[in-house]
């Protein structure tokens, strides 16, 4: 299973108020030798939402398992300001025996929330997504989009005060991966939860977040750190807008740049 509810390896305690997550000086060598980060410096402020870019294996996903405590720093350190974090990956990794209501309750079970309360919050978290009247069927039964919305609402269902999302609609189609997009939107708007999310898509990060990271290629560093002075509520009709342009067009320049 490769999803994570609570965290244990990750220091939530030393963090100054506002913040959620701090990077402070961190590299990752792996046992194989690899270098994928060096010297990488982070803060996301409680409730924001950062997305992170950067060329192929630069180190962007070993930055969110850094996050979520599934690795630690070889060198340099990692702070959460909360325990409760919802980590959703590309793949929606659903248990396809389950019906759509049990695998959205699996990580609640899991987390041994009581069977009355997590009801409820399946039901709150199905409703969220849309996927009120598919509650009983099985995953196979469902489309790519329907399946994230499902591994969206697993995660949901533990109200997350914070998400890191890695490439979580990369393996979706287009008008899907908006569609997908705006709900993500909608979620973060009404919930508040902080958001760190690795995108391929310059695109989308611009559309979702309030500052996107730009990362070097391999050992990632931080190139650059670009604010995105879209307000939210955004709409994803924003991406008509010449600000919107703008932006992405800034953030473009930036990634070619450091390739
Ligand atoms: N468990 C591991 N053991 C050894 N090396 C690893 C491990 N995980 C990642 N790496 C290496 O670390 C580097 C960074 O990988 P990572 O997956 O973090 O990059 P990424 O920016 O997310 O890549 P992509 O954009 O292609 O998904 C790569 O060279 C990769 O081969």
């Amino acid at each position: 299973m490769h999803l994570v509810d609570t965290m244990h390896d990750v220091d939530a305690r030393h963090l100054t108020k506002g913040l959620q997550a701090s990077f402070d000086h961190v590299g990752m060598r792996y046992p194989t030798g690899t270098q994928a980060l060096d010297d990488v410096s982070l803060t996301v402020a409680k409730g924001e939402c950062v997305a992170l870019v950067g060329p192929s294996g630069c180190g962007k996903s070993t930055l969110l398992r850094l996050a979520a405590g599934l690795e630690a720093p070889t060198s340099g350190s990692v702070a959460l300001g909360t325990t409760s974090v919802g980590f959703v990956f590309q793949e929606p990794n659903l248990l396809p025996w389950s019906s759509v209501r049990r695998n959205v309750g699996l990580l609640a079970r899991l987390a041994k929330v009581p069977k009355a309360e997590r009801e409820g919050r399946v039901a709150a978290a199905l409703d969220a997504v849309g996927l009120t009247a598919f509650a009983d069927q099985l995953p196979r039964a469902l489309s790519g989009g329907m399946r994230m919305r499902v591994s969206l609402a697993r995660s949901l269902v533990l109200r997350p005060e914070m998400m890191l999302l890695d490439e979580p609609f990369g393996a979706l189609d287009e008008l899907t991966r908006q569609e997908m997009q705006g709900e993500l939107l909608r979620l973060y708007e009404s919930r508040r939860f902080t958001v760190l999310f690795v995108t391929h898509s310059v695109a989308e990060a611009v559309l979702l977040a309030r500052r996107v990271v730009v990362m070097s290629p391999r050992p990632g560093r931080i190139a650059a750190t670009i604010d995105i002075d879209l307000p939210y509520p955004r709409r994803p009709e924003v991406r008509f807008s010449p600000r919107y342009v703008e932006h992405v067009a800034a953030v473009s320049d930036v990634l070619q740049g450091v390739r």
